[in-house]
């Protein structure tokens, strides 16, 4: 399957949708295919419109795709499969006169019988143990979206799908969601898709992640591959006018010095040429972006 692999939790292949008909039709996705391997923190960035939620919408059963195939740990998309899957994708609706516990205990009745044993954990591992009977009314954001996790965690699924789980939340309540999405990973071993608009948390909390740009895959792969692919030589000389002309087209003046694009293997033969002649070399490193500029160069470019 195309973008697929044995090991991915979650794999899309070929997904396409379109909203509305006729004049007003617009296609949110066009031939998407990624994959989430097994045991990663996959996140999902893309501008407004790109088709992040639509994409996790189809996922979770919500949406019906025109075209193109969904599986599940390698079986096709159906109720049975998605069994596997903990999804919190709406922001979570409470009922205010209901406490935490009688939320997820009223979640385990409409899953499989023996998750009522589950619920006094789950309110532990998402860190409302504190308050479980207290009435979600009095919850703040922060707890509200601990409590949705935890709704999503009740049956013990596999994998986990969230859709901006740190929405409005408060630099303290970011910090405590990605600690609690590393541990859901590192510790209990489940796999979580995530959309972010946050970037620097991306870059943080997850292992991989895929751009989406006009409904189609920009850029996929390792945070630090997508970050190693787009690092940049700097050179601080003595004469950076001299290499900028040497190297035109391929380097950059700033920060004293000059940005070099070439590839790691080239460094070497650079320097030597350099010293060749005459250019005296006082420091030279490699310098990574960080994902918002990934993220901007690969969201910029002109669609194909
Ligand atoms: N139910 C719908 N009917 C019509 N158009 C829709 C519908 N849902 C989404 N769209 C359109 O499809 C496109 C993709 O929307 P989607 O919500 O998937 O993007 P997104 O990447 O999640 O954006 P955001 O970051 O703003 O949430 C947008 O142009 C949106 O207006």
């Amino acid at each position: 399957m195309n973008g697929a692999d044995e090991q991915d939790a979650i794999a899309v292949a070929g997904i396409e949708k379109t909203y509305g008909w006729g004049g007003r039709a617009f296609k949110a996705l066009d031939g998407l295919s990624l994959g989430v391997p097994q045991g990663c923190v996959y996140g999902l960035l893309g501008p407004n419109g790109a088709g992040k939620s639509t994409l996790l919408r189809i996922i979770a059963g919500l949406v019906r795709a025109d075209r193109g195939s969904v599986s599940i740990f390698g079986a096709t998309a159906s109720r049975q499969s998605r069994r596997r899957l903990g999804m919190l994708i709406e922001a979570p609706a409470f009922y205010p006169f209901l406490t935490a516990r009688e939320h997820l205990e009223m979640v385990a009745r409409t899953s499989d019988s023996d998750t009522n044993a589950r619920v006094e954990p789950v309110l532990r591992r998402v860190g409302i143990g504190h308050a479980a009977d207290r009435k979600v009314a009095a919850f703040s954001l922060g707890m509200k979206q601990r409590l949705g996790i935890g709704c999503a965690l009740v049956a013990h699924p596999d994998a986990i799908v969230l859709d901006e789980p740190t929405n409005g939340l408060d630099p303290d309540g970011i910090l405590e969601m990605r600690s609690l999405i590393a541990e859901l990973a590192r510790r209990d071993g489940i796999t979580v898709l995530l959309s972010s608009h946050l970037l620097d948390e991306v870059e943080r909390v997850c292992d991989r992640v895929a751009i989406l740009r006009d409904g189609r895959l920009a850029a996929q792969g390792r945070v630090a591959d997508l970050l190693d692919g787009q690092a940049r030589f700097w050179l601080s000389v003595d004469c950076p006018q001299l290499v900028l002309e040497r190297l035109a087209g391929r380097a950059d003046a700033g920060d004293g010095g000059v940005y070099v694009r070439i590839g790691r293997e080239q460094a070497p033969e650079l320097i030597r040429m350099l010293s060749a002649a005459d250019i005296r070399i006082f420091e030279a490193k490699w310098v990574k972006p960080d994902l918002e500029s990934v993220f901007l160069s690969e969201t910029r470019k002109a669609a194909p």
